[in-house]
């Protein structure tokens, strides 16, 4: 177990994270969210020992979490860190790469390992390639693949798919989270993408002005966003007399309270992204077919 307790953190006088607590079971996915400048990245940090903190203690089982006050070295066996910088080593291979802190006197082993990684992260065609010669999305995945290479019990990982093209992101998402899984590894990902978080993540926080705004599963979140700031994390959303509704949420009927003016379609692929007038207001919702600008429809909630 992660038991975070009553964290707090600045970096000069202003107050970065405050009061922060949560827990995360062995095993685990926590999604860590939140605007950009909300302290996720500066949460793993703490998490890692990388800084001291103002208040609070954590804990890993027994094991406390102390930052460079009290530790020479930063870091500890038992948890890995893939920051949004990879600090690979450019001259070697990617197998080298990620077998560098495997012992040699396990020479099979450390084959077998390396190869299994490689797998993980669909890189098998590359093994022999230098890493100075890879895009930033495969040197991404060398850098999860490295740090997965030693057992570990808790990675934490920043952003960890921001490089990946869409071609591979889903395959490598699921595959990693299995390994994950698999391995009852707990995990602690900071992320922007609600594709990292949606059938994967355990639970989820929303960092807001300091605190954690909501700690629940992401389906509780996504089902019953409390304010615009969830409900803006999973999609397109409209305050409608005070209700936080989907764009997914709303469809044409022949007659409703809510007539709105059609300005433009998006096509979203299989479907088209709506965007109108409701009583001077921007309103959003998803329907088949394009609508035409200017042509006014009537709304209403699933
Ligand atoms: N080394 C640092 N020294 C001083 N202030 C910092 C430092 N790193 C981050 N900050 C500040 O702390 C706040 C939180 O930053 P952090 O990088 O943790 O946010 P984030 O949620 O990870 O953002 P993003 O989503 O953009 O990566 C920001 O206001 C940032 O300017």
């Amino acid at each position: 177990m992660l038991t975070v307790k009553n964290l707090s953190f600045s970096y000069q006088k202003t107050p970065v994270l405050k009061g922060i607590s949560f827990k995360v079971k062995q095993g685990e996915y926590l999604a860590v969210i939140g605007e950009s400048g909300s302290g996720k990245s500066t949460l793993l940090n703490l998490l890692f020992g990388e800084y001291d903190l103002d208040k609070g203690e954590i804990f890993w089982k027994d094991n406390q979490i102390l930052g460079p006050k009290y530790n020479l070295v930063v870091g500890y066996d038992f948890m890995k860190y893939v920051h949004q910088e990879f600090n690979l080593m450019p001259f070697i291979t990617v197998e080298e790469n990620i077998g560098k802190h495997l012992s040699n006197f396990f020479k099979k082993e450390k084959k077998e390992r390396t190869a299994e990684l490689l797998e993980v992260v669909e890189l098998t065609a590359f093994a022999k390639t230098k890493v100075k010669t890879l895009s930033g999305g495969q040197k991404q995945r060398v850098a999860l693949a490295r740090a997965l290479a030693k057992q570990t019990e808790i990675i934490l990982l920043d952003e960890p798919f921001s490089h990946i093209d869409n071609f591979k992101k889903q395959s490598l998402r699921r595959s990693v989270f299995k390994y994950l899984k698999d391995n009852n590894i707990t995990c602690i990902v900071a992320t922007h993408d609600k594709e990292d978080v949606l059938g994967f993540a355990d639970n989820m926080i929303v960092l807001h002005d300091t605190k954690i705004a909501v700690n629940n599963t992401p389906e509780n979140l996504f089902k019953n966003p409390k304010t615009p700031l969830i409900a803006s994390f999973f999609g397109e959303f409209n305050v409608i007399n005070n209700d936080i509704i989907y764009a997914h949420q709303l469809q044409v009927v022949e007659k409703s309270e809510l007539k709105v003016i059609v300005t433009k379609s998006y096509f979203k692929g299989h479907y088209y992204l709506i965007e109108g007038d409701l009583d001077g207001e921007t309103v959003f919702f998803e329907h088949e077919h394009k609508l035409k600008a200017n042509h006014s429809v009537y709304l209403k909630k699933k």
